[in-house]
């Protein structure tokens, strides 16, 4: 896949974002959890989860190791339905690998509807948990379009990654 010079940098910087449509009748997922409110959930290949694809696209990017889509082509039916927590998890392994590891996690989720604010410690402690960090160094937050996008998810997310002795 993707190769990248190997990196001694103490810190490196990733950034990642994805979308996706809405339509009724599918289950929203974001961060690994269900938004039982929802009314419309993604159209996607996968589960549809935009946080999880964004973050894995952070942790790439900060080592330049492409996206999720090199290694999860939406053309590969081995990935219909797949559950974005292991595309998550070979993220972060890819990461391990080169001697890096995430330190914090910001990410903004803009949807219109339904408000998800209730949810924000069950969503960071789901995408910690993934990461193995504590749930206070991952930042959850939400915007809606003010209407401009009904009936779209967004996320985009900053990572810090740090290298790891020995
Ligand atoms: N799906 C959403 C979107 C937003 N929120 C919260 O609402 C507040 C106002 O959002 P604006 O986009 O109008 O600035 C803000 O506190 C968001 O956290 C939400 O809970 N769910
Ligand atoms: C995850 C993959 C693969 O199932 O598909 P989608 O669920 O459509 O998601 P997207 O973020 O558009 O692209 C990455 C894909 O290759």
């Amino acid at each position: 896949m993707t190769s990248s010079p190997s990196s001694t940098l103490p810190y490196r910087i990733g950034y990642g974002e994805d979308a996706h449509r809405l339509e009724a009748g599918r289950p929203l997922i974001l961060g690994g959890v269900p938004v039982p409110q929802a009314e419309a959930g993604a159209v996607a290949h996968s589960d549809g989860d935009a946080v999880l694809h964004a973050v894995a696209d952070a942790l790439l990017s900060g080592l330049a190791l492409g996206d999720i889509g090199q290694y999860f082509p939406d053309t590969d039916a081995t990935w219909q339905g797949l559950d974005s927590r292991l595309i998550l998890t070979r993220a972060l392994e890819l990461v391990q690998g080169r001697g890096y590891a995430p330190v914090n996690v910001a990410l903004v989720v803009t949807l219109d509807r339904p408000k998800l604010g209730p949810l924000r410690p069950q969503i960071a402690r789901s995408v910690a948990a993934l990461l193995t960090l504590p749930e206070s160094e991952v930042g959850v937050s939400f915007k809606t379009s003010e209407g401009l996008a009904p009936a779209h998810v967004q996320t985009r997310v900053t990572v810090l990654l740090g290298r790891v002795d020995g």
